[in-house]
């Protein structure tokens, strides 16, 4: 790709024509080219680009008024391939100071949050208020947009995730996502789609490994038992539920530590999401989830953190209030989150 192929890192919540094309394409074929932004996530960095060696750097100065200490640069170094994905412990994600803008637009100022290990963290929050904007900081999506600058710092277990030493598809890998919209690639088979993010990665396994790691991450994300028999049947086959999950057991197979959602039910019907919402709870315990949602049922059901954020008119979006969810919507602290999880505004 020319200088990190800007067209595929657009970020856009539509299907681009890259995408159109990968649908006629078996997995074999597959290439970065051919996969939108959202498929660019941490395991779908391809062999190619780590063998790239190129270095993108952020606007180098940021908006007047804007904290120190940003304009962060990608560097991705050639590498030999791992034989295996290690298998990590879980990690608590910790927002410092975290403010971003597109261009002159400040659109989040100083958001800092705690993401407890092994916790589900809920997002909430009116539209525009700069949930999305957050997520895509906590895996360096945020910087693929040309425009985009931040500042702060965002720590995984400590360790600075936009160190400039860190690969950053080590960053997002570590920090998985999952979109709103069900991104399978449709012409590859279920199995396929399990793979991907390994094959992209330039992660070797053997045939054994392989299978054990369809079966267990098809497991963890819910969908092992209605999809054992049809391994290879096209991804594009399955409903829009099945197809959320197995988004989720293609994000799951890189072993990431932490399992970024956002929206991930809004696409769906009441059964698929209540299954989802079930996945979710059982992946708790093995990964750190971070879900924006606007359903405020939902963030009541899955999640043990929650976090409001608000954008007053004119200004960027800030945390009002974030704790323990059970006593966030009993018994809120600011008079904002009670009407917002109230249902008087938003
Ligand atoms: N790629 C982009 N380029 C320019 N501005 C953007 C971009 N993405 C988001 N914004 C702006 O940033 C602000 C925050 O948007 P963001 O999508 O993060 O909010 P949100 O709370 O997730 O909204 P929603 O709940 O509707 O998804 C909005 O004003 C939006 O218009």
């Amino acid at each position: 790709m020319s200088e990190f192929d800007e067209e595929a890192w657009a970020v856009t919540d539509q299907m681009t024509a890259e995408q159109a094309t990968a649908e006629q394409m078996t997995a074999g074929q597959m290439t970065a080219e051919h996969m939108t932004a959202e498929h660019m996530t941490a395991e779908h960095m391809t062999a190619e680009q780590a063998a790239a060696d190129r270095t993108v750097v952020l606007p180098a100065v940021l908006p007047p008024g804007s904290p120190a200490g940003v304009a962060h640069a990608l560097t991705v170094s050639p590498r030999t391939p791992p034989a295996v994905v290690p298998s990590h412990g879980l990690a608590e994600l910790r927002a410092r100071e975290v403010s971003a803008w597109f261009g002159s637009h400040h659109v989040l100022d100083r958001v800092s949050l705690t993401m407890p290990a092994g916790q589900v963290t809920a997002l909430i929050g009116p539209s525009g208020c700069g949930k999305s904007t957050f997520l895509r900081i906590l895996n360096r999506m945020h910087e693929l947009v040309p425009s985009a600058a931040l500042a702060g710092e965002v720590l995984l277990d400590g360790h600075d995730l936009y160190d400039p030493s860190r690969r950053v598809t080590q960053a997002r890998r570590d920090v998985g996502m999952v979109f709103q919209k069900p991104n399978p690639f449709p012409a590859m088979s279920i199995r396929e789609n399990v793979l991907a993010g390994l094959r992209l990665t330039g992660v070797r396994a053997g045939a054994a490994d392989k299978a054990m790691l369809v079966e267990s991450s098809l497991i963890r994300a819910g969908l092992w038992r209605e999809v054992r028999d049809r391994l290879d049947a096209p991804g594009g086959g399955l409903s829009g539920g099945q197809q959320q999950r197995l988004c989720i057991a293609r994000a799951l197979a890189v072993r990431p530590r932490v399992l970024l959602m956002d929206e991930p039910c809004s696409a769906l019907d009441p059964t698929s999401t209540r299954v989802i919402e079930e996945t979710i709870g059982e992946l708790a315990s093995q990964v750190t989830i971070v879900i924006v949602t606007h359903n405020m049922q939902q963030a009541a059901r899955v999640s043990q953190q929650c976090a409001f954020f608000l954008a007053s008119q004119g200004l960027p979006g800030v945390v009002v209030e974030h704790g323990d969810t059970g006593a966030m919507f009993s018994v809120p602290q600011d008079e904002r989150t009670e009407a917002y999880v109230s249902g008087r505004f938003g």
